[in-house]
């Protein structure tokens, strides 16, 4: 990999602390990051370099995934840090910003490669971008980049303002959108379940499958992000980004060759596929639930609105469940399920693949009923891929019930999303990032969602704390036949 500088904006700031620094330090450890490399952190404090460094060593103490205990390398990883003490409003404190970056390279003596890393709140990601082009920096003999952290807009109009934006200091393959979801290593796995195994390949359509159900469901509620939640709701904190880059990457079809461009063009035919919803539809094919009091591992927790600085009225949604389709020749007829939502009974990220149930007739009169063959893929917080299968029960009369046959055994120490994600990013590989396109179509197959919420059209359901979610949410399934798995 070549040598460059990432230069961190927002690095005194809450992710840089939690993710970034802990994901270089593991990068480091791992010997993937390009050594010698020059790391500058940007903020308004005033800090020096030996506070700087005091700082990331601190985060990777409290964050890191290993342990810092007699780690003689560590003292080698944080001297790469500078800090730059920069408005990065205002055009002219990027001049220093330049003459140190230059200086480092000077010194270090690597390429003019830049990396510029925006984890900063997302008004400032266009006017960074813009000061990055005009004050020079961006003007490299060698590469630049930019990753930038989501939210991506607020809607389609402003993702699209956001847009036309950045691409006037940076093209399209030197962005990298941050979804980290596409880091976890179970969504990066569907990529080769689906094509490097023939016998997966051959039933990945709506010949075989019933229907497909993404849950991301948390016990987390709002905590010190109302300012940001109040506004966003599940529906933008996690649909539009996180739920439907996994229903892209779960239908997708086999690429003609596994290249990043390639998979984002598979990608981005699902996205243009999916059923447009109308406004006055939206009732029918979505559910918006809002916690309310209950309780969590057994203590009593408040309901949305009684959280710290939520308005008493709010009407945010911390739930939205779907259900879309794909029309296409693939997944013709096959209903999608999405949920997402905070404090509900679990932690659990999962794609289940529900299979139809052809020979349920054959045992019909027997007393006996097949379920139905289910592929499930845990992200997260488990990782692993188990088949539901109907087998006899010698223990049982030899009655025909579901057993689960598990692929998966569970790894240590598996590189974190962000550390996979920075690490692509360093090598240009935009494979796992959200293309333009799909950030563009997601924003316009959410816009009538967003606009029915906003107008109220559509009631908030309230749910227990601690709860599986709103009862509509399951009435959503029943009404074609199925559950929730
Ligand atoms: N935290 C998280 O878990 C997640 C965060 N994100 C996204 O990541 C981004 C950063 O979030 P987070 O770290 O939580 O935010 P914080 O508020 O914790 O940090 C913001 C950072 O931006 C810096 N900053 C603010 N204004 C300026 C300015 N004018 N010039 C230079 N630096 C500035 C602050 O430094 P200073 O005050 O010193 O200037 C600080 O370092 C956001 O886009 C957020 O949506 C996405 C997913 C999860
Ligand atoms: O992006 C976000 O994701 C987290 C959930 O992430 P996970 O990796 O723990 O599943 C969510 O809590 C947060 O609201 C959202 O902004």
């Amino acid at each position: 990999m070549e040598a460059m500088t990432f230069v961190l904006f927002g690095a005194t700031g809450d992710l840089a602390k939690r993710k970034i620094f802990p994901a270089l330090y593991n990068l480091f450890l791992d010997k993937k990051l390009p050594l010698p490399i020059s790391i500058i952190g940007v903020g308004r404090g005033e800090l020096s370099d030996t506070d700087f460094q005091k700082h990331v060593k601190d985060s990777l103490k409290a964050f890191s995934r290993r342990s810092l205990h007699d780690d003689s390398n560590l003292e080698v990883f944080i001297r790469a840090f500078r800090y730059s003490h920069v408005d990065a409003i205002k055009a002219e404190g990027y001049k220093g910003l330049l003459e140190l970056i230059k200086q480092r390279e000077e010194e270090l003596n690597i390429p003019e490669n830049r990396m510029f890393y925006l984890s900063v709140a997302p008004e400032l990601f266009n006017v960074i971008a813009s000061n990055i082009k005009e004050s020079g920096l961006g003007s490299t003999k060698g590469w630049k980049r930019l990753i930038i952290e989501k939210p991506f807009g607020h809607d389609l109009k402003s993702a699209q303002v956001l847009n036309d934006k950045l691409s006037k200091a940076f093209d399209e393959e030197e962005i990298f959108r941050i979804d980290h979801y596409l880091g976890k290593p179970m969504v990066q796995n569907l990529e080769a379940l689906g094509f490097a195994n023939p016998v997966l390949q051959a039933l990945w359509n709506n010949q075989y499958i019933a229907n497909v159900q993404i849950t991301a469901t948390e016990t987390v509620g709002v905590e010190e992000r109302a300012d940001y939640y109040d506004k966003a709701g599940a529906i933008r904190d996690m649909f539009q980004n996180h739920m439907l880059q996994m229903l892209m990457m779960t239908a997708m079809q086999l690429p003609k060759q596994i290249s990043a461009e390639e998979i984002r063009n598979e990608k981005r035919k699902i996205i243009e596929s999916l059923r447009p919803l109308k406004k006055e539809n939206v009732m029918n094919h979505v559910i918006r639930g809002q916690y309310g009091p209950g309780e969590i591992q057994g203590k009593p927790v408040v309901g949305y609105t009684g959280e710290p600085e939520v308005a008493p009225s709010s009407l945010n949604d911390t739930f939205v469940a779907a259900r879309l389709y794909v029309d296409d020749d693939f997944w013709r007829g096959v209903p999608f399920y999405i949920r997402t939502g905070k404090r509900m009974t679990e932690k659990s990220t999962r794609i289940v693949i529900e299979f139809k149930n052809t020979l349920k007739d054959l045992y019909r009169g027997q007393e006996e009923e097949t379920a139905p063959n289910l592929l499930v893929i845990e992200i997260n917080p488990n990782e692993s891929v188990s088949l539901q299968l109907n087998s006899k029960n010698p223990l049982n009369n030899g009655k025909i019930e579901p057993v689960s046959v598990d692929f998966s055994s569970k790894q240590e120490d598996v590189p974190e999303a962000y550390e996979r994600l920075i690490y692509d990013a360093m090598r240009g590989d935009s494979t796992f990032f959200a293309h333009w396109k799909e950030v563009e179509l997601s924003w316009k197959w959410v816009q009538p969602i967003l606009e029915a919420f906003e107008e109220n059209t559509i009631p908030l359901q309230l749910y227990p704390s601690g709860s599986t979610g709103p009862d509509a949410s399951r009435r959503l399934l029943a009404e074609e036949g199925y559950k929730w798995w």
